[in-house]
């Protein structure tokens, strides 16, 4: 299925300048939210993981899904102030602004394998923060798995090493 002609360009959202790839129109379609599921989870057949790392708030909208068909567990990743427990923090930049997410500090123990799963890379703050989360609770960054690739932003240069994989580029 070609996904690209169920998502939707919303310009100067959230700020001018900024074209928004609105994917609400993906998710309304119950082939388009079929499909681009299984075409994410496509990407992660053969490999060996432990859990899936998604960011609040699109991230858990694939996440959940994929970690629930591949019988993983789900690790949140919230906005700053959001989780109950304990955390560990990091502030990045994305492309239209700042933010600070959170994880729990027990979330993930030395050795765990995670799989990052987001709607979206663009310039790849938001990533880049969860691996080093991840990286300094002791876990290791399988694979990043995207429904879309913003390749104009070049967010895989600050993921370089990883394996990043998108289901749609721009
Ligand atoms: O590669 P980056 O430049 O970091 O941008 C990508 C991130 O931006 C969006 O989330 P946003 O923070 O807007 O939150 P939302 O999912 O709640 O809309 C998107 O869902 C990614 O998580
Ligand atoms: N252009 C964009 N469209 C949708 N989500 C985004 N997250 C960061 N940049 C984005």
């Amino acid at each position: 299925m070609d996904l690209k002609k169920l998502v939707r360009d919303i310009k100067d959202f959230p700020k001018e300048g900024i074209v928004f790839k609105d994917i609400t129109t993906i998710l309304k379609d119950p082939e388009g939210l079929c499909s681009s599921i299984e075409q994410m989870q496509a990407s992660l057949a053969g490999l060996e993981f432990d859990y899936i790392v998604g960011p609040e708030s699109r991230g858990f909208i694939y996440g959940v899904p994929l970690a629930y068909n591949m019988r993983k567990g789900f690790l949140p990743v919230r906005k700053e102030g959001k989780l109950p427990y304990r955390t560990k923090s990091k502030s990045y930049t994305l492309e239209y602004g700042t933010a600070t997410i959170e994880m729990h500090e027990d979330a993930i123990s030395p050795g765990d394998r995670v799989v990052i799963v987001d709607d979206l890379l663009a310039t790849g703050g938001t990533s880049r923060a969860m691996v080093e989360l991840i990286e300094e609770m002791g876990g290791t960054v399988e694979k990043l798995v995207y429904l879309i690739e913003l390749e104009f932003l070049e967010g895989r240069s600050i993921l370089e090493g990883y394996a990043v994989d998108a289901v749609m580029k721009y």
